[in-house]
């Protein structure tokens, strides 16, 4: 079996974690599940928002043609980059349990988002984390700041920014989230559709690599990414519009969080709901419909 992934240090440990764990529920040697490197799009751009480079596909587009290929037998996503929509003949057959769905601070000096002053510059490349920074502190000058996670904490240390944000759980799997100064509340900072779960995809008509892919998912991870995912299609975001997604599963029941914003984070709309584990993506789906038609019309690009 060959896994497919980006070459970053956190595509690479999310890769490891899958091999380890197919090799331990296939009972063979972590070798015999090979890990293959593919430089995909979205690793050659640095100098733009990806969201202006054509968005969300750019990781995985190489992989997913990989896929399709028969080069590789599963790709391995954070499920957070991973489009709407994936090629005819390609799903995501499962996730690892989800880590810490939280987005974590990272200040130059200080211990919180209160202790920056008027005027300081947050670096990010998400525009759902621009529109919640400037909706929680219009003060700041929230700025483009691109690379993988320890070129941008470089980028602080060295004073370009007073501070960016970043998924607690990367810093987590990369060994640095001791850098956080704050991990922010899901009440105060929604993460993104899909933080903190790792996706495997593999090629429908592939029944070896569903099976042992089944036998490594979480079950859980798996209800809540597809209340999440469903939320995003019904929304169908583009690129362009900053979502924020969250979905939990209690006892038989799953809630879904949502958040729509304008760029600028000026109006947003909201909604939550609980639905039976087995309705999730209808869950996901009702609550994208209402806020599609509640949404300020800016903030969905209409
Ligand atoms: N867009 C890049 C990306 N994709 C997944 C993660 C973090 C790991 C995760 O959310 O699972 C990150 C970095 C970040 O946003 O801090």
């Amino acid at each position: 079996m060959r896994i497919g992934t980006r070459g970053s240090p956190l595509a690479l440990w999310q890769a490891h974690a899958v091999q380890a764990a197919l090799a331990t529920a296939l009972n063979v040697a972590p070798a015999e599940v090979a890990v293959e490197v593919i430089r995909t799009t979205g690793d050659q751009i640095q100098d733009r928002a990806l969201s202006e480079a054509g968005g969300k596909g750019l990781f995985t587009k190489e992989l997913e043609e990989a896929l399709l290929d028969g080069r590789v037998d599963l790709a391995v996503h954070s499920a957070k980059d991973v489009a709407t929509y994936l090629p005819e003949g390609l799903h995501l057959a499962g996730y690892l349990p989800r880590a810490d769905v939280r987005d974590a601070l990272i200040l130059k000096s200080g211990a919180g988002l209160a202790d920056l002053p008027a005027g300081a510059r947050v670096g990010t490349a998400s525009l759902r984390r621009e529109a919640q920074l400037r909706r929680l502190r219009p003060d700041l000058k929230v700025e483009l700041l691109r690379g993988n996670v320890h070129t941008r904490l470089a980028r602080v240390k060295d004073g370009d920014f007073d501070g960016t944000l970043l998924a607690l759980a990367g810093l987590t799997r990369l060994g640095l989230a001791e850098v956080a100064s704050a991990v922010l509340a899901t009440s105060e900072f929604l993460p993104a559709v899909g933080q903190g779960a790792v996706a495997i995809e593999c090629r429908v008509q592939d029944p070896a690599t569903n099976a042992a892919i089944a036998a490594i998912a979480c079950r859980d991870t798996g209800i809540a990414l597809a209340a999440e995912r469903a939320f995003l299609t019904a929304l169908d975001g583009s690129c362009r519009t900053p979502i924020a997604g969250l979905a939990r599963v209690e006892g038989d029941q799953v809630r879904l969080s949502g958040l729509v914003m304008t760029p600028d984070g000026a109006d947003a709309a909201e909604a939550s709901g609980t639905a039976p584990i087995a309705d999730a993506a209808a869950l996901g789906t009702a609550l994208g419909t209402q806020l599609r038609a509640s949404a300020p019309a800016r903030a969905l690009g209409l």
